[in-house]
């Protein structure tokens, strides 16, 4: 396929970049997150575990671990999409226990566990997400986007029946339409072919240049986080069991790629580093 040429930046209005970074709040604060989800024997599934991080406002963060690590439970907590079985999810300030509503028209996500509507195309799908974000020029938001993920031709076919590939790219036009400051993705380019891929991934990286969003994806493909992540959350049962800037941990674990570092952990038992030398470099 052929991509349309992506935009140059233009900066938008955001919060002011003068402001002094120790008085603004992390894009996201997280303590002590717990959930555990009941089984049907009358005990619980603990998917996260206790878990604290902070992501600095601006960058992107990828966070990582096996299947089953607590990934999207995480991201659903940190959405509000789930409720914590304990701790406390900050996100840009708010407290999203208390004051949701207040905070969730500045944030957005996608994800491939979250299908749109089948019957309905994606355009009225793109619509009426624009109008639940109480966007204002809704047709040209949509056609505008659609132009950019170069969807355009898919506007008035009906949701159900695209690709999964395509699927994924109308579920990053509903995660980018209110224009989002912190962007919450799930495997962003899964089912994606690899010129797809690497075209979102400029995506991705352009838009958060042009707007300064913060980004926190959930990623099983190192590549795309070597190129993408300015810090790493790894997770394993649950856990946070290291976190670091890429080149931090290529450099603690005395490997050449993510990908070996990732396998190290994976098959670590216990933490994956000593307690204490695991650097905060996603705070
Ligand atoms: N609704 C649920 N009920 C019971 N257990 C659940 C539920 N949702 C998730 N789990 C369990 O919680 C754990 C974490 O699941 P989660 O989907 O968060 O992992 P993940 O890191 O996103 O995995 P993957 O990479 O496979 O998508 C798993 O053991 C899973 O089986």
């Amino acid at each position: 396929m052929t991509h349309p040429t992506i935009a140059p930046p233009t900066m938008t209005a955001r919060p002011s970049p003068d402001a002094n970074p120790a008085t603004v709040p992390p894009a996201i604060r997280v303590e002590g997150l717990t959930k555990r989800f009941p089984t049907p024997d009358r005990s619980s599934v603990t998917a996260v575990d206790g878990i604290g991080f902070t992501v600095p406002r601006g960058g992107v963060t990828g966070l990582l671990g096996g299947n089953g690590a607590g990934k999207t439970t995480t991201i659903s907590m940190l959405l509000g999409l789930l409720l914590p079985t304990a701790g406390t999810v900050e996100i840009l300030g708010v407290d999203m226990a208390r004051h949701r509503h207040a905070v969730l028209p500045r944030m957005n996500f996608s994800s491939p566990y979250v299908e749109l509507p089948h019957r309905l195309t994606v355009r009225e799908n793109l619509t009426v997400y624009a109008h639940l974000y109480g966007l204002t020029c809704v047709k040209k938001r949509v056609r505008d986007l659609a132009e950019h993920l170069d969807l355009t031709r898919f506007l008035d076919r009906p949701s159900g029946g695209l690709s999964a590939g395509q699927k994924t790219r109308v579920a990053l036009a509903k995660a980018l339409l209110n224009e989002p400051e912190l962007l919450l993705l799930d495997e962003p380019t899964a089912s994606l072919d690899p010129d797809t891929a690497d075209w979102i991934r400029t995506y991705l990286e352009r838009y958060r240049t042009r707007t300064g969003a913060t980004i926190l994806l959930a990623s099983h493909n190192m590549l795309e986080v070597e190129r993408l992540c300015d810090g790493v959350l790894m997770m394993r049962q649950g856990r946070i069991v290291d976190r670091g800037a890429p080149a931090a941990l290529l450099a603690r674990y005395g490997r050449k790629t993510l990908e070996e570092v990732f396998l190290d952990i994976a098959r670590a038992d216990g933490d994956a580093v000593p307690a204490g030398e695991a650097a905060d470099a996603a705070e």
